[in-house]
């Protein structure tokens, strides 16, 4: 038997993480920026649903999207022309969207190109939105997220597939990530064996962008010394992504329990309902105060209302949180006011949070 080519493995590497079964029969919106590893998966999700003689042809779709940034002035039209070409190339419906060039920082480009990706899922009324997130990029958003301060399920990475947002209305659409424990130079080593082309983008060599540093500068500078280094963080990853699902549930039942209610967010005092069954309560279970593990749930559940709140989670370190959950136990001030404005008090059973109206909301 001939070992199989490097497209093949890529290829058979994608149908392990993502089975053709699961997206032949529904639509699927591709996002493709021209680089090398949204091609290589647009490339392959194209191929596994190519109609073949003798068996039923798929009955759902692919649209590849593309968003042009207009960040490089002509090369950011060369990616849209190129990606159109690729879409004609397979048959298959493109949409192209410009943004505003001024709109030059990372943040606003993203949330425009992820609210033009969630029209055309709901235009075309598509499940899934496939992005070309590797390995590596993984590796590079969990470094990123440490060094700017992150909690345990940060360091879980982005998810293969999770919903489009928490928004109900978005529950019908689902972001998968099929190419996660890819790397990039596998990525690359099996387009070239196939002499497919990609668009290099000029901009990722730069370290404009922090996250180019971590990707330029230092990876290769760990690797000096830890050869297998991010394999190694990509294992760490996969592996806090689990223990993320199993402190997910735990959370989910923290919240029920405690929250009365959400405007204004108010929370049930633990030291009046001794803890509410929660992991470790028998840890000095007279001491009143939280568990090592009472800390770390009740933290992170703190996130979550602060991210359904849509207050600001940026300048709230670890000892703001702390000392929240002192007040929940009973400890700490009767008030206390956080970073982004957010007035926290102690009221009777309960912890009331209200955030005042910001200058800049
Ligand atoms: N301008 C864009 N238009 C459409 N999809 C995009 C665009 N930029 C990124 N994406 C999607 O988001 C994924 C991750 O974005 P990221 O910025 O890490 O990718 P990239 O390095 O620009 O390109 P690639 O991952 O394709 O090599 C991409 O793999 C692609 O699926």
């Amino acid at each position: 038997m001939t070992n199989p080519s490097p497209w093949q493995e890529f290829c058979d590497a994608i149908e392990s993480a993502w089975p053709v079964s699961r997206y032949r029969d529904v639509g699927v919106v591709v996002g493709c920026s021209g680089g090398a590893d949204s091609v290589a998966l647009l490339r392959c999700l194209a191929e596994a649903t190519r109609p073949r003689a003798g068996t039923t042809p798929p009955s759902g779709f692919i649209v590849v999207a593309h968003f042009n940034h207009r960040f490089r002035g002509e090369a950011s039209d060369g990616d849209a022309d190129f990606v159109r070409r690729l879409a004609d190339q397979f048959g298959l419906a493109v949409e192209i969207e410009c943004g505003d060039a001024a709109a030059r920082d990372e943040e606003s480009a993203r949330n425009h190109r992820r609210a033009f990706f969630r029209n055309l899922l709901g235009r075309y009324g598509a499940r899934y939105l496939a992005l070309g997130h590797s390995r590596d990029d993984n590796v590079e958003t969990v470094l990123y997220r440490m060094m700017r301060g992150t909690g345990p399920l940060g360091m879980a990475g982005v998810a293969p597939f999770r919903p489009f947002s928490e928004h109900p209305s978005d529950s019908d659409f689902v972001i998968a990530r099929p190419m996660l424990s890819l790397g990039r130079d596998q990525i690359r080593g099996a387009l070239r064996s196939i002499d497919a082309a990609w668009r290099e983008d000029a901009s990722n060599q730069s370290n404009t962008y922090r996250r180019n540093w971590i990707r330029n500068e230092l990876l290769p500078a760990m690797e000096t010394q830890f050869p297998h280094a991010v394999t190694a963080i990509a294992r760490a990853v996969e592996g806090q992504r689990q223990w993320k699902d199993a402190l997910q549930s735990v959370i989910d039942r923290w919240i029920e329990d405690q929250q009365v209610r959400e405007a204004p967010l108010t929370l049930r005092r633990l030291d009046r309902i001794g803890g509410g069954g929660m992991p470790g309560r028998d840890w000095e279970q007279d001491s009143g105060a939280a568990s090592p593990a009472e800390q770390a749930v009740a933290i992170e559940a703190l996130r979550r209302c602060w991210h359904r709140a849509g207050w600001p989670l940026r300048d709230m370190g670890q000892h703001h949180w702390t000392r929240v959950v002192e007040m929940l136990y009973g400890g700490g001030p009767d008030a206390l006011t956080l970073p982004g404005a957010v007035d926290v008090r102690r009221d009777q059973e309960a912890v009331v949070f209200v955030r005042r109206d910001p200058v800049f909301p």
